[in-house]
């Protein structure tokens, strides 16, 4: 097959003088677990910067509060657990029946690996119609099944590391490494996802078109970095962009804030939530290029 390599950028995402909240993308994380309440708080911030009318966290009840305390900006909705981590009925129903308002949702970042996030991922995956954006533990729990991935009702953005990608495809981290591009292609094809490869230039891929990000850098090596680009990625998608341009457009402008702050503050001394402080400029950027 021909696949087409991608160098620009897709169209950003458009903002009219009478936008409101309702029509900016309203975007669900599911995210976090105790020890892990960061990775929710920097997702939601991601997708709050990403430019989303309204983002919802879906966080373990646990942790609500911490979760919440941390931005007032997004709001939380409390996961009941039971004593098998898995969710209570109420709490299933609850989260079901909101599902449909969601323009994207994202399921993964340091929600660890409990039943619970396996049997939400796997119903999730098969039955959201909307963009699922499957990062983390999602995609640990997707690797663990002992039957071949199910069919989505709907597109699926999958980002894993090459840890994560490993675990996916059982092949080394070191075979990965050598041919990053067709074990990314082969994957997308497979399974018509579009896959996000992260690393030092990531690749982004549908399996028909492949985009090598050139933003970027080794201060982006840092704990929770991913866990904001699930957000961004999230908030494009929930904006109406296609799946693969959500990716690209957000794989982009993530690596864009990571090299303004390491421009400002060092590559070793840049943290995960600096990005958030960066994206900003990052926009600017862009919207002032394509202006
Ligand atoms: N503040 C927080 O709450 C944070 C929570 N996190 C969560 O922690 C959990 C574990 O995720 P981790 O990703 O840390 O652990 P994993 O065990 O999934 O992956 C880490 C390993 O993957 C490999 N790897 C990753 N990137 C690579 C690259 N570019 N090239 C080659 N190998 C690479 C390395 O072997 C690395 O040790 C997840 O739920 C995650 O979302 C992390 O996101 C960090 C921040
Ligand atoms: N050397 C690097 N150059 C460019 N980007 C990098 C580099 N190292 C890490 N990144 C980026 O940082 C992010 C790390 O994501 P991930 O491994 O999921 O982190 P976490 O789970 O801790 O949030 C990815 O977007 C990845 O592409
Ligand atoms: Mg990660």
């Amino acid at each position: 097959m021909n696949i087409q390599r991608i160098k620009d950028l897709p169209p950003l995402p458009q903002r009219a003088p009478d936008s409101h909240k309702g029509s900016c993308g309203k975007v669900l994380i599911i995210a976090g677990s105790p020890g892990m309440s960061g990775a929710a708080c920097l997702a939601g911030m991601g997708a709050l910067r990403g430019g989303s009318g309204l983002v919802f966290v879906a966080t373990p009840a646990a942790i609500q509060s911490i979760v919440a305390s941390v931005n007032p900006c997004y709001l939380t909705i409390p996961l009941e657990l039971d004593s098998d981590s898995q969710l209570t009925s109420e709490s299933t129903a609850h989260l079901l029946d909101q599902l449909p308002g969601f323009d994207a949702v994202a399921i993964g970042p340091g929600c660890g690996q409990h039943p619970w996030v396996r049997d939400l991922t796997v119903q999730l995956y098969s039955e959201l119609e909307q963009t699922l954006i499957v990062d983390a533990d999602a995609l640990n729990s997707l690797a663990a099944l002992e039957t071949p991935l199910p069919d989505a009702a709907g597109p699926r953005i999958l980002t894993p590391h090459p840890g994560e990608f490993s675990r996916l495809t059982n092949v080394s981290i070191k075979d990965i490494s050598a041919d990053r591009e067709t074990h990314a292609i082969q994957f997308a094809q497979k399974h018509q996802v579009v896959l996000v490869l992260k690393g030092a230039g990531t690749i982004v891929t549908d399996g028909t078109q492949l985009a090598v990000n050139q933003t970027g850098n080794a201060g982006m090596a840092t704990g929770g970095t991913g866990d904001v680009l699930t957000g961004l990625t999230t908030s494009l998608a929930g904006q109406g962009m296609s799946p693969f341009d959500a990716a690209q457009l957000g794989v982009y402008l993530h690596g864009l804030a990571g090299d303004f702050a390491a421009d400002d503050l060092s590559q070793p001394a840049m943290i995960a939530a600096d990005l958030l402080d960066y994206i900003p400029d990052a926009w600017r950027e862009l919207i002032a290029e394509t202006n």
